[in-house]
């Protein structure tokens, strides 16, 4: 029949199946997809796994948008035809990278173009937390407007100030170019190799020890991936070598912090403040002991949430998707 031969040919032009895992990924990619692909999509939300296992089934690569994890159970449900798979995030600690790799699988994911929004994020919580905004607005609230003080909430200055970057990729980079606007005094970073030495003058970035970040740092900005050698390395220890006049900057993953040890610094002011767009876990509960606090500044994980950056992340990830399933290398390969 006509309505079969038509089925039949853009099946035909359209080799490959592809799952987009959220129903919420933004349009700019799934138009990519579809002119080559055919697509399916989870559509439940908050989306459900047991529909993703379903619908994961026999496709040839996937958009993986959200975090679910991503590990053998779900490359299992796939089957063996499964060419690649692309996330719509930076981060990839959901994924289980080692699965994926004995399995020979690429895996794409979408960072760069969300550098910039999520570096705006650290310079509000890096000001917003060195300068008491949540502390301020509870004032208000409770009616305690006390400016006949003189020296009421007085904060931490950004310029002339040391930061230092824990992790120094394109995200902390992308602070750093924003805070020498700042005319802030130094930064130093603390990452496994050295970056390029063009940058580093750009940027006026000196490489340091982790304890000598701490010890220095009058801004310390935690910009790293989570991995099993950042998991929990600012806990106590670290936080009595930092300045007592220091402001914590989380915009990377909540598990890097000791999260119980970052409340006992802040409720016993050993450290100033902290400005946290991540944390453990997440969602937050909101009876959690850490937002009893005056000198924190949470926010929902709302780095990347700009409505360009998500358009950008999407088209990123079905680019690293087509080229996969072309057997070319991706645009940003995780590894
Ligand atoms: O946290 C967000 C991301 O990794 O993209």
């Amino acid at each position: 029949s006509l309505v079969f031969r038509a089925r039949n040919r853009s099946m035909s032009a359209k080799p490959f199946k592809v799952l987009i895992t959220h129903p919420e990924v933004p349009q700019s990619g799934i138009d990519l997809l579809k002119e080559h692909c055919e697509l399916t999509q989870v559509l439940s939300l908050p989306p459900s796994r047991a529909e993703l296992l379903e619908k994961i089934k026999g496709v040839d690569a996937v958009l993986w948008g959200g975090h679910s994890p991503l590990n053998a159970e779900a490359l299992d449900a796939a089957g063996p035809q499964l060419k690649c798979i692309s996330t719509m995030s930076a981060g990839i600690d959901y994924v289980d990278v080692a699965e994926m790799k004995r399995r020979k699988i690429p895996l794409g994911h979408s960072p760069t173009v969300l550098d910039a929004a999520v570096a705006d994020l650290a310079v509000g919580l890096l000001i917003a937390a060195g300068r008491r905004f949540h502390e301020a607005r509870r004032k208000i609230d409770s009616d305690n407007w006390e400016s006949y003080h003189l020296n009421w909430l007085l904060g931490q200055d950004v310029r002339d100030s040391v930061v230092g970057f824990f992790g120094f990729g394109g995200i902390g980079q992308a602070i750093a170019k924003r805070l020498s606007g700042f005319d802030i005094d130094q930064v130093l970073y603390t990452t496994r190799r050295r970056i390029d030495q063009e940058t580093e003058k750009e940027l006026n970035a000196k490489k340091v020890d982790f304890d000598e970040l701490l010890a220095k740092s009058d801004f310390v900005v935690i910009a790293s991936p989570l991995t099993p050698a950042t998991q929990g390395i600012f806990n106590a220890t670290a936080f009595n070598k930092m300045k007592r006049t220091a402001v914590l900057v989380n915009i990377a993953r909540g598990k890097i912090v000791n999260q119980n040890d970052l409340y006992d610094a802040l409720k016993s002011n050993r450290i100033f403040a902290a400005g946290i767009d991540v944390m453990d876990p997440e969602p937050l509960p909101p009876t959690d002991k850490l937002l009893t606090l005056d000198n924190v500044v949470v926010l929902p994980h709302i780095g990347s949430a700009t409505t360009r950056t998500r358009s950008d992340m999407s088209t990123i990830a079905a680019h690293n998707v087509l080229r996969g399933l072309a057997g070319e290398p991706m645009l940003s390969p995780a590894y």
